[in-house]
């Protein structure tokens, strides 16, 4: 028996609801891979994904050259532009150097940008304020999803300061990975139904929904999207049960995903899906055998006999 549980805030998803983080994948030679990234960006399409996200942190945004960045942007682009709503990673912590990357985006046509908080450098809340203010305000028809991850960039952009700019037009979604849900039940307190709040973090997408997220930017969804879906479309439609148990099944893989360094996980999840995407780049490194077994076991674990 379903219960509808209401419309709002779920109504409006301005990248989609299952944006799926792609990954870059690599030659074995270390170049970027752009005849597989298109093939891939197909198939996840295909398989569930609403949006893409290229040049994430999953898609290795920090070893990526900006050009390298825009190439793989446009190789993507060919292949599933029009089916698929197209978020380019545009964020630094130099502001001067997002705001090129920004502008780059929208001189691409991307469909928004994910920019996320200034990493390393710790700006005070005026000087994030600043910093989101002058990105989008270069690129003011460009929509922006805000990505705030501490566990990552060692500084939070406080739900204040994210009201604070909600009076510039193209800031319309935010990228919940700060690892709970507190945080998007402290954004609405302040922001309302004015911002599209999604979950960063595939293991806390039904919770991130029963508080308010429109949506998830998703790993699992490379080896999981129908069932991403799912989950999402269950939630909307009022079925608890059915989105209960989604996230259930899905919960082992979600934290085998993350059980070191995203993308470590994801990349070998794919090889061992078939897609031969490559090993990431160093610093970061492949994954080692523990992580495999836990990978296939958890993918066994999903696929119907
Ligand atoms: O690539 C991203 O963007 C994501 N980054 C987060 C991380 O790697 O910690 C996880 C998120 O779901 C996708």
């Amino acid at each position: 028996m379903s219960g509808v549980v209401g419309r709002p805030p779920w109504d409006h998803a301005p990248f989609g609801r299952v944006v799926t983080a792609m990954v870059t994948p690599f030659q074995a030679d270390g170049r970027v891979d752009l005849a597989l990234a298109a093939r891939l960006a197909d198939h996840l399409v295909s398989h569930g994904s609403d949006g893409l996200v290229l040049c994430g942190t999953t898609g290795e945004s920090p070893t990526l050259s900006w050009q390298e960045q825009h190439d793989l942007f446009a190789a993507v682009q060919e292949a599933v532009g029009g089916r698929a709503r197209l978020v380019a990673g545009s964020g630094s912590n130099c502001t001067a150097e997002a705001v090129e990357a920004t502008q780059q985006a929208a001189a691409l046509g991307a469909d928004g940008a994910l920019v996320v908080v200034p990493y390393y450098n710790k700006p005070p809340q005026d000087g994030l304020e600043a910093h989101f203010r002058a990105v989008a305000q270069a690129a003011p028809e460009l929509p922006l999803m805000l990505y705030n991850i501490p566990g990552r960039t060692g500084t939070s952009l406080a739900p204040e300061t994210t009201a604070r700019l909600l009076d510039l037009p193209n800031v319309v979604a935010f990228k919940a990975a700060s690892g709970s849900t507190d945080e998007v039940s402290a954004l609405r307190l302040v922001c309302g139904d004015r911002l599209a709040i999604y979950s960063g973090d595939d293991a806390l997408t039904l919770p991130m929904l029963a508080v308010g997220a429109v949506g998830v930017v998703s790993v699992a969804s490379h080896v999981a999207g129908p069932q991403i879906s799912r989950l999402v479309q269950a939630f909307l439609e009022g079925d608890l049960a059915a989105a209960l148990a989604q996230h259930e099944q899905l919960l082992p893989l979600c934290r085998a995903l993350f059980c070191t360094t995203n993308p470590v996980p994801v990349k070998a999840a794919l090889e061992l899906s078939g897609w031969p995407v490559g090993a990431p780049r160093l610093p970061l490194l492949s994954a080692n055998d523990d992580v495999k077994r836990r990978l296939s076991e958890t993918l066994a674990a999903l696929r119907p006999t």
